[in-house]
Order: C-alpha cells, then sequence, then structure tokens
C-alpha cells in the first residue's frame, strides 16, 4: 500500500479536446479562404482597395491558423498537494517577490494588503522569506509595510487558526463584513479585534498618505530624508526577521529600494527583479521564486503546495522551468466594459498554450526556478553547471564582483532544491547594498542571460520565451479557489495606457533579437508554441491592419469603389461575420459570461486595436528606427473600499483625455461618419458598374456601432466628453483624408 502511494505523482496533465470548437474554428478558416480564393479570382477587380483587402485578409486568416493550432489541444493540470509530504521529506525555501514603484498609482495600502497575504501563506514560515521592491523610494511604503508587519503578528495566526481562505485583510473583511450569531464566542471576539486593528492600520496609513500627519524622517526613517525618487542610495532594510527558525512564525520580510542615478537606465520592473533576485540570493538562497505584482494578492492560502507538486514531481518536474497562475482580478468591473479582464483568453489561449510546451510567463503570479533564471539549460539538471562553467571567474564575469553573490549563485546553480544560506537577511545587508547599486550589472550578463531580461517594457514575455527557448517547458497551475487576484484598470485611460505598454513591448519583442521566430530556428521552440507565442507578439502589428482594414470601407463609400464582392460573393464575407459571431458568443456563454460582457469585449477589440495598440506600435517602430524610447508606464490601481464603489456608480463609462491614442479612435470614427453622410447626400463620385455596394455600408457602420462610446464622447463634456483640442485634430486628419480620397 505504502509503495503503490509513493509511485503516486504529484500532478497530473490531462489534455482534453474541445471538438464543437475545433469544427467551428475549422469551418472558419475554411470561409477565410474562400474568400481569399474568390478575391484572387475575381479577374475584374483588381484594384488597391481590392488588393489591400486581400493583404489584410491574408494576414487575419493567417492568426486565425495561428489561433486554431493554440486552441486545439488545451490541457488543465491537477495537483496533488496532500501527496507532497509523504513524497517530499523537507519542503523547499520559496523567497517571495514583491515589486511597487509609485505610492501615488499604486497606494501603499494595497502593497501592505499584498505582503499580509503573502506573510500568511500555508507554508512553513521558516521556508518564506518575502522581498519588496521599492522602486517609487518612498517613506510612505516603508511605512505601510513596517505597520503592516506589526499587524501580521496577530493577523497571521489568526488566519492559520481559523483556516481563513482570504489573507488579505481588505478582501477578507470586506467578504466577511459583519458574523452571525453561529459562530463561536471566542471566534467572534477575535474577528473583532482583528476588524479594529485592521481598521486601525488603515487610518494610519491613509493619515499619512494624505499628509494629515505628516511622516517624521528620523530613526528608521532618517535615510529617506535625503532621497528624491530617481537619485537615492540603495536602502535595505530588514523589517521582520525568522531569527529562529520556527516554522510557524512570521517569514522574514525585507525592504529594498535600489540605488538610483539620474543618468542611470534602469530597466524599469526588469531591473527590480534582478536585483530582488541578487538581494535575496545573498540573504535566503531560496531554490524557487514567486513573483507578484504589487495589487496581486493571495486568494489561495496553499498555493506554494499547490505550485511545489508542479515543480517538484519527480518526472514532470525536472522540466518545468516555472509554473504561471493564471491573472485574474477581485474588482474588475461587471461584464468587463473595457476588456481588460481577459478571462476567455485565459481560458482558451492560455489552456491552449498549457497543451503545447507551456503557458508564457506574465510577468506576476509566477514561480520560477532559480537556477533556471541564472542561465541553466534542462541538460544540465543532473550535472549542474559545475561541469562545463563552474569555474569561478566565469561566473564572476556573468555574475558581477561580488565574491559572496557568486558563491551563491555557484550553489543555486548546482541541481539541488534543498539549498539554502545559513546567515540571516540581517548579516548581509552591506553585501547586498553592494548588488543592488546602479552600476553592478555593467558588464555582467544581467539582463541579458541571466535574470529578467532587458530591452523591451513587456519584460515578462521576453524572459519567458527565453525560458522557452532554451527547451524549459512550463505549466499552468489553477486550484481551486483560484491562485491570486489582482487589481483590473477600472478606466478607459488606464486600460488604455496597459495596452499601449503592451503593444509597444511586444512589438519589440517581435522584432527583437529573442523574437518566437529566432527562438524556434535557432533556439528549441517548439513550432506550435512559436506560432502561439507568433500571436502574442503580433499585437502591435496586428493594429496596421485593422486600421486599414477599419478604414478602407469609409474609402470605398466615399470613391464609389468597392472591396467587398457583389451578388453571390457577398455572402461569403457576411457568413463570416455571424458565424464568427455567434460561435464566438457561444465561446463566452459556455464558460457563463454574459451576451454583453462578449459584445463588450468585440467592441474594445476593435477600438483597441486601432487607438492604443496602433500608438503603441508606432511608439516601438520610433525606438527601433532610434528616435525615442519607450516608457513603462505604470498603471493605475485603486484601493476599492465599499464607499468608493458607491461613489463610483458610473464604473463602466468612457472617459477621455488628450492622448493621442484617442486622436487615431476619433479620426476613425469622423471618417466613418463623413463617408455615411456623403453617401446619403449622394455625394459620392459617380463610376461605371463598379461602385460601391450594401457590403461596404454594413462595414462602415459596424464601425460606428463599436465606436458608439465615441460618438458619445463627441458630445459629452468634462471627462466624459472627448476634449476639443481632440476633436479638431481628429476632424483635421478626417479632412484630409477625404480630400485625398476625392482627389
Ligand atoms: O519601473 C518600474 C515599473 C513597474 N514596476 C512594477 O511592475 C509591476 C507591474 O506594473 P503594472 O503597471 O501593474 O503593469 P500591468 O499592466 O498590470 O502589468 C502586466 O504587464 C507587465 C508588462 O508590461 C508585467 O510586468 C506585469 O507583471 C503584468 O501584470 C507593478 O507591481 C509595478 O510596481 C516596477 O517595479 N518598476
Ligand atoms: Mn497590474
Amino acid at each position: 500500500m505504502a509503495k503503490q502511494e509513493d509511485d503516486q505523482p504529484l500532478y497530473e496533465k490531462v489534455w482534453f479536446k474541445r471538438k464543437y470548437q475545433r469544427v467551428m474554428d475549422t469551418f472558419i478558416l475554411l470561409l477565410l479562404l474562400l474568400l481569399l480564393s474568390y478575391r484572387l479570382f475575381s479577374s475584374n477587380n483588381f484594384t488597391i482597395p481590392w488588393i489591400l483587402a486581400f493583404i489584410c485578409e491574408s494576414w487575419f486568416t493567417f492568426t486565425w491558423i495561428i489561433i486554431l493550432t493554440t486552441k486545439w489541444t488545451p490541457a488543465v493540470t491537477i495537483t496533488h498537494p496532500n501527496r507532497l509530504f509523504q513524497r517530499v521529506p523537507e519542503l523547499p525555501r520559496v523567497d517571495l517577490f514583491v515589486a511597487t514603484a509609485d505610492p501615488v498609482l499604486e497606494p501603499p495600502i494595497i502593497t501592505a494588503n499584498t505582503v499580509l497575504s503573502l506573510l500568511a501563506l500555508d507554508y512553513p514560515t521558516n521556508k518564506l522569506a518575502c522581498y519588496v521592491s521599492d522602486d517609487g523610494c518612498s517613506p510612505l511604503t516603508f511605512y505601510a509595510l513596517v505597520q503592516a508587519s506589526k499587524f501580521a503578528q496577530f493577523w497571521v495566526p489568526f488566519c492559520k487558526k481559523y483556516k481563513i481562505q482570504l489573507r488579505a485583510p481588505f478582501s477578507y473583511f470586506s467578504s466577511v463584513a459583519t458574523i452571525d450569531s453561529e459562530h463561536s464566542p471566542e471566534f467572534k471576539q477575535e474577528w473583532s479585534r482583528m476588524k479594529d486593528m485592521y481598521d486601525n492600520l488603515i487610518l494610519k496609513i491613509q493619515d499619512v498618505t494624505r499628509k494629515q500627519i505628516p511622516l517624521q524622517l528620523d530613526g528608521e526613517f532618517t535615510v529617506f530624508s535625503i532621497t528624491e525618487r530617481r537619485n537615492h542610495p540603495t536602502i535595505i532594510k530588514v523589517i521582520l526577521e525568522n531569527k529562529d527558525g520556527v516554522s510557524d512564525g512570521l517569514p522574514h520580510l525585507v525592504y529594498v529600494s535600489r540605488e538610483k542615478k539620474p543618468h542611470q537606465t534602469h530597466n524599469y520592473k526588469a531591473g527590480a527583479m534582478n536585483v530582488l533576485t541578487r538581494v535575496s540570493g545573498l540573504m535566503t538562497n531560496a531554490p524557487f521564486m514567486l513573483n507578484v505584482d504589487c495589487d496581486m494578492v493571495v486568494n489561495n492560502p496553499k498555493i506554494v503546495l499547490h505550485a511545489m507538486c508542479i515543480l517538484l514531481d519527480p518526472k514532470g518536474g525536472k522540466e518545468v522551468a516555472f509554473v504561471q497562475c493564471f491573472q485574474q482580478f477581485y474588482d474588475g468591473i461587471k461584464d468587463d466594459p473595457f476588456g481588460n479582464q481577459w478571462v476567455t483568453a485565459f481560458e482558451y489561449i492560455i489552456r491552449g498554450m498549457a497543451g503545447l510546451q507551456g503557458p508564457h510567463y506574465s510577468g506576476t503570479n509566477a514561480f520560477h526556478r532559480r537556477n533556471v533564471m541564472y542561465g541553466l539549460y534542462p541538460e544540465e539538471i543532473e550535472i549542474g553547471r559545475k561541469g562545463k562553467l563552474g569555474e569561478k571567474k566565469l561566473l564572476a564575469q556573468q555574475f558581477g564582483s561580488s565574491k559572496e553573490f557568486v558563491k551563491s549563485a555557484d550553489r543555486a546553480l548546482d541541481w539541488k532544491t534543498n539549498f539554502h544560506n545559513d546567515t540571516s537577511p540581517s548579516d548581509c545587508i552591506e553585501t547586498a547594498i553592494q548588488v543592488a547599486g546602479c552600476e553592478y550589472e555593467c558588464g555582467t550578463c544581467w539582463g541579458e542571460k541571466i535574470g529578467w531580461l532587458y530591452g523591451s517594457i513587456t519584460e515578462d514575455v521576453a524572459t519567458g520565451l527565453n525560458i522557452h527557448r532554451r527547451g524549459w517547458r512550463s505549466e499552468c497551475c489553477t486550484p481551486d479557489p483560484i491562485a491570486f487576484t489582482g487589481c483590473a484598470p477600472r478606466g478607459l485611460l488606464s486600460t488604455m495606457v496597459q495596452q499601449k505598454r503592451w503593444a509597444s513591448g511586444l512589438t519589440e519583442v517581435f522584432f527583437g533579437k529573442h523574437s518566437p521566430l529566432t527562438g524556434m530556428i535557432f533556439g528549441k521552440i517548439q513550432f506550435r508554441e512559436a506560432l502561439s507565442y507568433f500571436w502574442i507578439t503580433h499585437w502591435g502589428l496586428r493594429s496596421v491592419f485593422e486600421v486599414c482594414y477599419a478604414v478602407l470601407p469609409a474609402y470605398c463609400i466615399i470613391t464609389n469603389t468597392n472591396i467587398f464582392p457583389k451578388g453571390p460573393g457577398l455572402w461569403i464575407p457576411i457568413a463570416l461575420l455571424v458565424i464568427y459571431s455567434v460561435h464566438t458568443l457561444l465561446e463566452y456563454l459556455k464558460i457563463g459570461l454574459s451576451i454583453r460582457h462578449w459584445w463588450n469585449n468585440q467592441r474594445m477589440t476593435i477600438i483597441t486595436t486601432t487607438t492604443a495598440w496602433f500608438i503603441g506600435f508606432l511608439s516601438a517602430m520610433l525606438k527601433l528606427a532610434g528616435i525615442s524610447d519607450t516608457v513603462f508606464e505604470i498603471t493605475q490601481k485603486e484601493f476599492s473600499s465599499s464607499d468608493a464603489d458607491e461613489k463610483n456608480t458610473d464604473a463602466g463609462r468612457f472617459t477621455f483625455d488628450e492622448s493621442p491614442a484617442f486622436v487615431v479612435g476619433t479620426t476613425i470614427l469622423l471618417v466613418q461618419l463623413a463617408a455615411i453622410l456623403i453617401r446619403f447626400l449622394r455625394l459620392q463620385q459617380s463610376h461605371s458598374g463598379n461602385g460601391c455596394g450594401i457590403g461596404e455600408l454594413i462595414s462602415s457602420t459596424y464601425v460606428v456601432v463599436c465606436y458608439f462610446p465615441y460618438l458619445k464622447g463627441l458630445f459629452g463634456s468634462g471627462k466624459y466628453g472627448i476634449p476639443v483640442s481632440t476633436i479638431c485634430k481628429s476632424a483635421i486628419l478626417a479632412f484630409v483624408f477625404v480630400h485625398f480620397c476625392r482627389k
């Protein structure tokens, strides 16, 4: 019996078929091919718009093939944490990384909650260490963490004693706002005490944030009195230290604000992660690292155990470089008005990738192997790095000049999961300050071959791609309840900032030296995996085709030409639109989403690709041309206490500002409106025979329907209206376009 248990795997991977989906996807592909061949063989119609339409549709067909192969063989992983204790004599250490960068866009109370939820994980506390990177170098964030650590002394035991699931206090207290009589008096008493303490914590943090009580920069805080955000020495503070190594105490908690100098590039989040990797390498050197964004709170306290099932599995585990949990949100607005919750993308695309070489790394909610981050290849598993590159001199060239760090890296590169340092964090502060300096990486492999990669503001995709390129696999971990939840952008403006950043970052990857294509040809990215990476990284480029396809019908109406067939041929694009819509709608309904959710997402796909992605693409092009650099603009996170929600009755309404993305959108809308107007006033140029038909009118109207929130914005006021300057710019552009068409 015991023997049998020994043989049971720690996790299973189950591939499944979505037959109906396969049929529909294939059918849509056939329709696309039919449309393309119709275009090829209708020789009477080789006009410029016709050829442009053909090029765009070829591109769409190509991306459809990619989506189809990505979705073809989805898989789920089932983990068995209860077997872990029988199979693994000693659980390995895990270092927990949290990144924050701006105390205004990322309120410290959010970071404090994330940290509290991590400190309270169901895992031996002497095996955990939590490192917070603060790129904002903010005394407020530090203050919030210090206060949170005091609260943690009570909060963590409370959570563990009563097996609380939600261990970020704000999510717990908003789900359990009052307690009823069925609980024991003891629990009630402790609950009230916790609630009071937490309310007190919020008050304290809010008071200093709103500057009602000035933060005294003395004692622990003195270092902050001489700092500027972009010009300051490294600050490392050990806030909590589990000196006795007890398994039911509190984990270490370390605050790190890496050195910044005004003219030194700091590589945004990737740079921050690399500093945490080195600092933690000196302090705890855990074989595994979990990284989360400051807003991603733990939703399933057993998540580390689930992830360890995959990473420690004797068979599968050795090929798996990282375990990715889905990005899900606790404050998503109903029916996803801005299309930033990605529910279907995870369900269909990422699960699809999970059935191939594995999901891409999405920047947060991922467990990494330290030695893989240090550049290890799967072949080096058994021998470790020692055999080949073990020489200390070589290691120092790659990892930098700190002897202590090189030693720790050397140990990490040995394929063992139970290595660790015996020193305690506060013993290594001086060496840690050295490795967090902004010149430490000069001349080393950091950001190139080691750690999080530089050069793209979507460092996550680049880094994951590089790991897959070396032949590693990755795995999804989707336990029930879900692992982490975070803030989804709550408005159109922050959504646009995020989407623009992704589009430019992904374009950088697409055209960079670590593109999916080179990864496949020169590396070990499998063919279908490379295709799905192609899909992720082509977002910026896709916008060019989408913008082109959106203005083509308007062009045709104005010039009285056509891109769609007439007569029976017109049924091909109509059938495509209808079947595609019904099929995607069913995909939404099948996983419990509403029709409204589906429509919002359809609409936002058109709006986002033609605006934010287009601008993102252009800025990546400027970077590639060496004209300007791309900047990591942080997404705003809002701390949603219940009263803020009440005020926020208009959540989901579109708001606008003067950003260039809105100029593009407004121009596209005005061009369609102008075209439709021209058509109804019968101002079109007359043509013999081949004039514009109903197909173009339908398309143009469809674009207007998708852009309806913009139409409302034209007449809206305040933040709900498109700024006059934007309307003027767009009107001029639209006028130039119409004029150009009519010439
Ligand atoms: O200079 C910087 C900039 C950002 N961050 C942190 O990076 C994280 C992600 O930034 P956020 O603005 O929340 O980006 P999202 O749009 O939510 O990010 C998604 O996309 C990013 C890549 O574009 C990934 O890094 C993220 O993990 C992923 O969640 C946050 O914790 C920031 O504090 C830093 O530490 N330093
Ligand atoms: Mn985020």
